[in-house]
């Protein structure tokens, strides 16, 4: 049977949240996109990631905000349902089915492959699918957003055991009675968590001093002391030398001359791009290594202009939010720089003006924080940790901002200090933190820790972003009684 090929403006790989993104937008101004994914139309978030997590973590979280309020306290009599926790999961996951969001893809005009994609020349790809290999070109463009699969670390036997990594863990259906957590970074301390609140006896590995060491050394020393409330035993300065399978379960040797015996290990040690099975090679790319790109989103090592790449395989972004964000700019990028319209005027039908405002001149001399460059990137972005208490942050830790030389100035308040937070939990405690710059007068980083902070940090990532200096912040007022009112606390330590 002779192979068959097919032609598009614009191949998008990986169809993940951020590649269903980009494929919306590149084809805005009429390109033909197609968008190939090998397995789930929606990706890791959807399926292994973001969402199963949060509502793995969501009950522990409410049943521990009823327990804090006198008056609701009392009506709390059991401890998570774990059987409707998982399903609210399942149904969270649409039982991994991703006939939603193919829906969604083929409402939008999107040609969608099914298969594995593999590059063999500058725009020229192959689709492996149910039906054969498919000899597919990309007339302008190409986009990598193959994300990112969970990194095993070179620890002896581990490989063998085979550990749980995050995608394990999101879809558990049994409870390990005994699960040991390697890594106190972001999916170790939220998987921790919910296992704790599942009745697991978690032990957490943590190779340093310290959980959670992108954001300030106040948000791990918080979450540390929390998870051990919860009955998480965790394991500072804890190397983990090999592992192996026995008839009573995993036995970890730490070193410590005992070995840790539990049911379940979850590795949570980081990620890596997917790009191994990507023929980066016939581009003079290294497969494994993440593709760079610059502030459009354009690769910086394959001449010719045609090559992008959004999301974790670029390792400029590791969130989903954030990942979108550069999926809405190297969309746009591409509407405009490959628009085929003759004139605004031919915009296809339906276009908003907001399409139409697309414009290949003004995408040429784009600079910072124009629509077309993803300047967010390099010193705004938020992350929320759904730990208890939650992390939220935008921007620079002090720490950070004092290694890129500015003269920064540290302002802290304790959140159970305002009088929202006294309503909300008698027992609430948190702590907020701006990093100001003070030659600007601007914050340009903002940390909050506490129950459900994670719904105050987008005030900070506007401040953050809209450079808005200390003077005009002090006009935006807080309403009374919220916890938002620690921003007028914290102006005032400013001496506003
Ligand atoms: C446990 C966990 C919890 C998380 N929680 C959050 C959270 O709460 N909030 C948040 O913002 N972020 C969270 N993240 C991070 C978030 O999941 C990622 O940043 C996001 O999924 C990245 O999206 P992506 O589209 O770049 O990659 P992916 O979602 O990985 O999508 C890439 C797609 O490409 C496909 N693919 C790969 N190679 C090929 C190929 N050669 N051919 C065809 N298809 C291919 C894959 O099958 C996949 O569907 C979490 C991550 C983990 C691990
Ligand atoms: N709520 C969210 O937004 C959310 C939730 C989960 C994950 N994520 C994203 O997913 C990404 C991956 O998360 P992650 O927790 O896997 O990575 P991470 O980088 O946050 O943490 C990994 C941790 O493992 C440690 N580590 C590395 N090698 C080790 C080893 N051999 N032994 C012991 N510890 C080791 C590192 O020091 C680090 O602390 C993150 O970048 C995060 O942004 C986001």
């Amino acid at each position: 049977m002779a192979e068959q090929a097919q032609e598009f403006d614009v191949v998008v790989i990986g169809g993940g949240a951020v590649g269903e993104n980009v494929a919306d937008r590149a084809g805005r101004t009429g390109l033909r996109v197609a968008l190939v994914e090998h397995a789930l139309v929606g990706g890791e978030c959807s399926y292994w990631a973001c969402m199963p997590s949060k509502a793995l973590l969501r009950p522990g979280a409410a049943l521990a905000a009823a327990r804090g309020v006198p008056g609701a306290a009392a009506a709390v009599t059991g401890d998570v349902d774990v059987a409707a926790a998982f399903a609210r999961r399942d149904e969270i996951t649409h039982h991994w089915d991703d006939g939603s969001q193919v829906d969604w893809v083929q409402s939008t005009g999107i040609s969608l492959l099914r298969g594995h994609a593999r590059f063999t020349g500058p725009r020229e790809l192959t689709v492996e699918g149910d039906d054969g290999p498919v000899r597919v070109t990309a007339r302008r463009a190409v986009v990598v957003a193959t994300g990112s699969a969970a990194v095993l670390p070179p620890v002896e036997g581990l490989a063998e055991l085979p550990p749980w990594t995050s995608r394990e863990a999101t879809s558990a259906q049994q409870v390990p009675a005994r699960l040991a957590v390697l890594g106190g970074g972001v999916v170790g301390v939220e998987m921790a968590t919910a296992f704790a609140d599942f009745g697991s006896a978690v032990t957490l590995i943590v190779r340093g001093d310290r959980l959670l060491t992108g954001a300030e050394p106040f948000a791990g020393e918080a979450v540390a002391a929390s998870l051990a409330r919860l009955g998480v035993s965790v394991l500072f300065g804890a190397e983990t030398r090999s592992a192996r399978r026995e008839a009573d379960g995993v036995h970890l040797d730490l070193g410590t001359g005992a070995d840790l015996v539990v049911d379940e290990v979850l590795v949570a040690t980081g990620r890596r791009p997917r790009t191994t099975e990507l023929g980066l090679e016939t581009l003079g790319l290294e497969p494994g290594k993440a593709v760079a790109v610059d502030d459009a989103l354009q690769a910086t090592g394959v001449d010719g202009g045609w090559l992008f790449a959004a999301g974790d395989v670029s390792g400029r972004t590791a969130t989903t939010h954030q990942g979108k964000y550069d999926a809405r700019v190297v969309g746009d990028v591409i509407a405009a720089r490959f628009d085929p319209r003759s004139s605004a005027a031919d915009s296809p039908d339906g276009a908003t003006p907001g399409d139409r405002a697309l414009a290949a001149a003004d995408e040429r001399t784009a600079g910072p924080w124009s629509r077309y460059r993803a300047t967010a990137d390099l010193g705004s972005v938020p992350q929320v940790v759904f730990s208890r208490p939650e992390v939220a942050w935008v921007g620079l830790t002090e720490a950070a901002a004092r290694s890129k030389g500015l003269d920064v100035r540290v302002l802290g308040y304790d959140l159970e200090n305002v009088a929202g937070a006294s309503v909300f939990a008698a027992d609430y405690a948190g702590h907020a933190q701006l990093v100001v710059d003070d030659a600007r007068g601007v914050v340009v980083g903002a940390t909050f820790v506490g129950p459900e902070v994670a719904e105050l940090l987008h005030a900070a990532t506007i401040a953050v972003v809209g450079e808005v200096p200390l003077e005009r912040l002090w006009h935006a007022v807080p309403s009374y009684p919220t916890v938002s009112e620690v921003w007028l606390r914290l102006l005032e330590t400013a001496g506003l």
